[in-house]
């Protein structure tokens, strides 16, 4: 699968989903602008990009400054005359807040950990969304990728990121409605528990965090590689069918299983809404687990039901 002479934008690439993802494009020879606020990091991850096949360009780009934005975008149109392939929605920064406040309620927690949550994981999307669709709908073609979560469905963490994640679900939804007749498709991504090098920090090298579920632990540490997000939106980006998928929230077990994924380091991705998964999770029905198929999965209407609010 090629991505050669494409151009990519994946936001907060430093480390994380971000990080792996972009090795993951250019590995399939793609030219990836990776945006983080801090140049050593960003410099060293562009390097191991460039290591890949393609080429990582390193671009300090604050995802809350949207003149930082509006800049990333005039360059790429001067360096790439105009062209724009993918474009990743990335770029997080509550992952630390997130823990640090595990288990209050949104009335104890400071207000801000709103603007920590949604300043770069929402707003700042937006923003790369409108200067990216501007090169792509001029093109008249392009990919944008918003990476999203289960949260995005119902109550996760707390208030603030379930919030986010079902904006960034409707982020990709709505510009899809915008964007189809230009040729553009955009999708919001669901990772399943990815090992960052954070998720690692703070949840699996130490004690959960007081007012995590323990069990997160065990999920997070048979979670994917930062790299898994990376090769779905390869096998996406050379799916002819790709437009058919415009404005839905894509799973990357599902994708794995659509176009015959398996992680990098060769294991076999785990569908967190089959049965066999499920089961682990309940008390004293824990070992069914180990009888039931791992075909047997919850039909996607069910999770769409899970979300009704009428
Ligand atoms: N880790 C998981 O298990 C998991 C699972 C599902 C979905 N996700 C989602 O994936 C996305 C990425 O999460 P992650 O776990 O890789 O987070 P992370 O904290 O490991 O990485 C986030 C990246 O964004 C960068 N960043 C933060 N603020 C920035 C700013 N203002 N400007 C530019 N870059 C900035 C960071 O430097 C870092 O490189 C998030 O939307 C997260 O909710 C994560």
């Amino acid at each position: 699968m090629s991505l050669s002479g494409w151009v990519c934008v994946v936001t907060g690439a430093s480390r994380g989903i971000g990080r792996g993802i972009a090795l993951q494009l250019s590995e399939a020879g793609a030219t990836v602008y990776i945006t983080g606020r801090q140049e050593k990091t960003l410099k060293q991850t562009a390097a191991e990009v460039t290591e890949r096949g393609g080429k990582g360009v390193p671009v300090i780009c604050d995802s809350t400054k949207a003149e930082d934005i509006k800049a990333l975008f005039e360059r790429i149109k001067q360096e790439q005359d105009g062209r724009l392939d993918i474009l990743v929605n990335n770029a997080y920064a509550g992952v630390q807040d997130i823990f640090d406040n595990m288990g209050k309620k949104f009335w104890e927690t400071d207000p801000s950990i709103w603007d920590s949550i949604n300043n770069t994981g929402l707003r700042g999307h937006y923003f790369f969304s409108v200067y990216g669709s501007r090169l792509m709908v001029a093109q008249g073609h392009g990919f944008i990728v918003t990476v999203s979560s289960m949260g995005g469905l119902h109550y996760l963490f707390n208030v603030a990121y379930g919030v986010g994640k079902a904006a960034c679900d409707r982020l990709a939804a709505d510009m899809a409605v915008e964007l189809k007749s230009r040729g553009v498709t955009s999708i919001s991504l669901w990772p399943g528990p990815v090992q960052t090098e954070l998720v690692s920090q703070l949840i699996i090298q130490k004690d959960a965090p007081q007012g995590l579920n323990p069990k997160y632990k065990d999920v997070f540490a048979n979670g994917e590689t930062t790299e898994l997000s990376g090769k779905c939106i390869v096998s996406l980006a050379n799916d002819k069918n790709l437009m058919s998928l415009t404005g839905k929230v894509l799973m990357t077990c599902d994708l794995a299983r659509r176009y015959g994924i398996k992680d990098v380091d060769g294991r076999d991705v785990t569908d967190f809404t089959s049965l066999k998964f499920l089961l682990t999770q309940v008390p004293y029905l824990s070992w069914l687990s180990a009888v039931i198929p791992s075909f047997l999965r919850l039909p996607r209407f069910v999770l769409t039901l899970a979300n009704g609010r009428f």
